[in-house]
């Protein structure tokens, strides 16, 4: 742990220019969709991020070749030989990252059997995968939970169902949507999350010849194909990675350009960033024509000077606030004058990270009751899910602990945000989901380094 120490000088506003490429959450299930096909697929823009790291092994290990493409970015998946790949040494990413999951529905198709180990991600509740193993059943697998992992198999292949998740999970709406496409029959998915990279995924399984629609009222309706090919595709920019960096602008009293960003994934986020006092403005590409480049897009945010505004907000499903955008954001709201709520809907362990930020002289308290409009899952079950944030508090620095990926980031605004010297031990856990963020960070002018 102490060789992953970063020592952050703060106090300096960000200011420059970073880029953002495909989304972490829909890059990784995009590689996951190369398995389902019988010829090539290829993705750009892929970032050098952990959680693709993990994937890649993963494919590897189940017989996709993953190659580097020409252009930065590019990766080709060959799934010619998943049928003779040997998966004795799966066992090493137990632990690693969520996406094992979602090899299911592919790995029954391709082979009628499967072995899923144990799953990672980030610790921020109980995260049960209830859904994804009901919803398998329904498609007529048989699960055999085991302690070393999930044993599936298909002995009488995969058929159409009619299914409603209970909440709309964005992993398990991917689950139905990765089993469904080339399971026999027609799929009705009743309450489906319906999230960007949701949509994103859906246009690849399109690209690659599923035939899937999605109706009004979060109802996706697939109908199976015996066959798919691969795809090639440019994934969706990082929203959540985008809104991090905005969230640094603005608390640390800075300016700073993300290219690539795009406002229509973001419209919620912008107008909380709007009523917190935040600017931003939006830049369209221009493509390039004789005798001029041309401008890459993306939206560029900064504290206009004076004070913040306190709001309150709601974390919850797409086309809400994003629970991965409130822990960047919530230390902007220490900077802001009066009482900001966040209430947080979707998980109900996600706001523990705060006690760092009370450690370095925030006032946030956390409450049991469902402080937003709306009662939620979580109320009057005794999680910790509501933040009153009073501000403005004086951050001073302090010894941080990364506690998972979002979180972590929070740390590190905060400290950057905060006057002296902080040391932030486990940043490694933050290349999960930001790519090159060190040098980003050296970009933007921030006092940085590893000791
Ligand atoms: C790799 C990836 O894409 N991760 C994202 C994905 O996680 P992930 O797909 O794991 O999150 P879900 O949308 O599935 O979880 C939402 C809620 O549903 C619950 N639930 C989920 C599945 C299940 O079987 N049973 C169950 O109870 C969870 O505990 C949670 O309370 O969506 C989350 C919500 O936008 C984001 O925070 C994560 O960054
Ligand atoms: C919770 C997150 O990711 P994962 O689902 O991969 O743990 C996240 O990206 O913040």
């Amino acid at each position: 742990m102490t060789d992953d120490v970063l020592v952050v000088h703060g106090g300096t506003p960000l200011e420059g220019r970073i880029r953002v490429r495909g989304a972490k959450n829909l890059v990784s299930k995009a590689m996951v969709a190369a398995l389902l096909g019988d010829s090539p697929s290829r993705l750009f823009d892929v970032p050098k991020i952990r959680d693709v790291e993990v994937v890649r092994g993963l494919l590897g290990l189940h017989g996709v070749k993953v190659t580097d493409g020409a252009e930065d970015g590019e990766l080709v998946f060959d799934p010619a030989n998943v049928e003779s790949a040997s998966t004795d040494q799966i066992n090493v990413h137990a632990g690693s990252s969520r996406i094992p999951i979602l090899f299911c529905g592919p790995l029954l198709h391709r082979l009628g059997h499967a072995f899923i180990p144990d799953l990672g991600g980030c610790h921020i509740g109980p995260r049960p995968i209830d859904f994804h193993l009901q919803a398998l059943r329904e498609f007529g697998a048989t699960v055999d939970k085991r302690p070393e992992g999930l044993h599936l198999s298909a002995p009488n292949g995969l058929h159409g169902t009619k299914f409603a998740l209970p909440y709309p999970s964005v992993g398990a709406t991917e689950q139905v949507l990765l089993t469904a496409v080339m399971a026999e029959g027609v799929t009705e998915l009743r309450n489906a999350a319906v999230e960007p990279e949701i949509i994103d995924l859906i246009c690849i399984l399109q690209k690659m010849g599923a035939i899937i629609k999605v109706h009004t009222d979060r109802v996706i309706e697939i109908q199976g194909v015996p066959k798919l090919h691969g795809y090639t595709h440019r994934p969706i920019p990082d929203r959540i990675e985008a809104a991090s960096w905005a969230a640094a602008a603005l608390a640390t009293r800075g300016h700073v350009e993300v290219l690539g960003a795009q406002q229509a994934d973001m419209m919620t986020f912008l107008n909380i960033f709007r009523s917190v006092g935040g600017e931003y403005e939006v830049t369209d590409t221009r493509p390039p024509k004789l005798g001029d480049p041309g401008q890459e897009g993306g939206i560029r945010f900064w504290h206009p000077g004076g004070e913040l505004n306190a709001v309150a907000l709601e974390t919850d499903v797409h086309p809400g606030f994003m629970t991965d955008w409130q822990q960047p954001l919530v230390v902007a709201l220490t900077q802001a004058r009066g009482l900001s709520i966040v209430h947080e809907t979707v998980y109900e362990q996600r706001l523990g990270y705060t006690e760092a930020l009370n450690s370095m002289g925030a006032n946030i308290q956390v409450y049991r009751d469902c402080l937003g409009g709306t009662p939620c899952r979580f109320g009057r079950r005794n999680f910790k899910h509501s933040a009153v944030i009073a501000g403005p508090s004086k951050l001073h620095a302090a010894d941080l602990v990364i506690p998972d990926l979002r979180a972590g980031f929070s740390h590190l605004i905060a400290a950057l945000a905060a006057e002296g010297t902080s040391r932030v031990y486990g940043v490694d856990l933050i290349n999960r989901g930001y790519e090159d963020f060190e040098a980003k960070l050296a970009d933007l002018g921030a006092h940085a380094e590893r000791p």
